[in-house]
């Protein structure tokens, strides 16, 4: 049976930098994908929890399916957008309820995502507790169907009961990726709804570095991730990692 490529991008494909927007792709990146995506027929997508715009304006390679914020928002192989919003005055309401946090603490840094709010606390790490309470109180306060997302060095607010494990299923259901095994690799908790799908389907579910994970394989980091893929489209039968 053929695959199906879902990536997550930091810490997958790129390696982490001290904020969203000091990632460095090289060169080497776009040319690794898109073979991949010529040489698989199209059946590669992005899975990220970066905004779809921000993967387009980091990573490019628009002809690649992408889905963000966690499975939020999705262009499928057609190039149609799909997307879960968050209510513009909930939104407000975070943001007006964040703007003392962020003005009392310097190192910590939002990104706007549109439907996700995230605060990083990479640049202050003995912030990291604090920030993850103060979120989880503003969530139980708001409601509104709000859930927590934690992740490496940052807390996310977004709309409950959407995640990466459904933008993957989400694909499985349209060409080219309809009929074909499912591999997804990965490094962090976000990954894991999706790794449980892809275990679900008898795929091959990929943790990279790390950490407890329901991934059935293990890749140390961002080189052996990437010198893998490259080695997908000359092997003439798949193998596991
Ligand atoms: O699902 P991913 O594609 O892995 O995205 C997860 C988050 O990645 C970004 O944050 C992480 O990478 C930053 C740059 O290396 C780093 O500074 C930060 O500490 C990491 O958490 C991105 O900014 C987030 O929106 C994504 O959710």
């Amino acid at each position: 049976m053929d695959w199906a490529y879902f990536l997550d991008v930091d810490g997958t494909l790129i390696e982490l930098a001290m904020t969203p927007d000091a990632i460095e792709v090289d060169h080497a990146l776009p040319v690794l994908l898109e073979t991949l995506h010529r040489q698989t027929g199209g059946a590669l997508a992005l899975i990220s929890g970066r905004a779809v715009a921000d993967l387009d304006r980091h990573i490019g390679i628009l002809q690649v399916p992408r889905a963000g914020q966690h499975g939020l928002e999705r262009r499928d192989a057609a190039g149609r957008l799909w997307r879960h919003e968050t209510p513009e005055p909930v939104k407000r309401a975070l943001l007006e309820a964040l703007a003392p946090l962020l003005a009392r603490h310097g190192g910590l840094l939002l990104e706007d995502k549109g439907s996700t709010l995230a605060i990083h606390y990479r640049r202050a790490p003995m912030l990291g507790a604090y920030v993850h309470r103060f979120l989880g109180r503003l969530v139980s306060d708001i409601g509104q169907g709000l859930q927590l997302q934690a992740g490496k060095r940052v807390v996310e607010v977004k709309p409950a009961g959407v995640d990466k494990g459904m933008a993957v299923a989400e694909y499985l259901t349209e060409a080219p990726f309809l009929g074909r095994l499912p591999v997804f690799i990965g490094d962090d908790i976000t990954d894991e709804t999706a790794f449980a799908l892809v275990n679900e389907r008898g795929g091959i579910s990929v943790k990279v570095g790390p950490g407890r994970s329901c991934a059935r394989y293990r890749l140390p980091g961002v080189a052996a991730v990437r010198a893998w893929l490259a080695y997908q489209p000359m092997s003439p039968h798949h193998e596991h990692p």
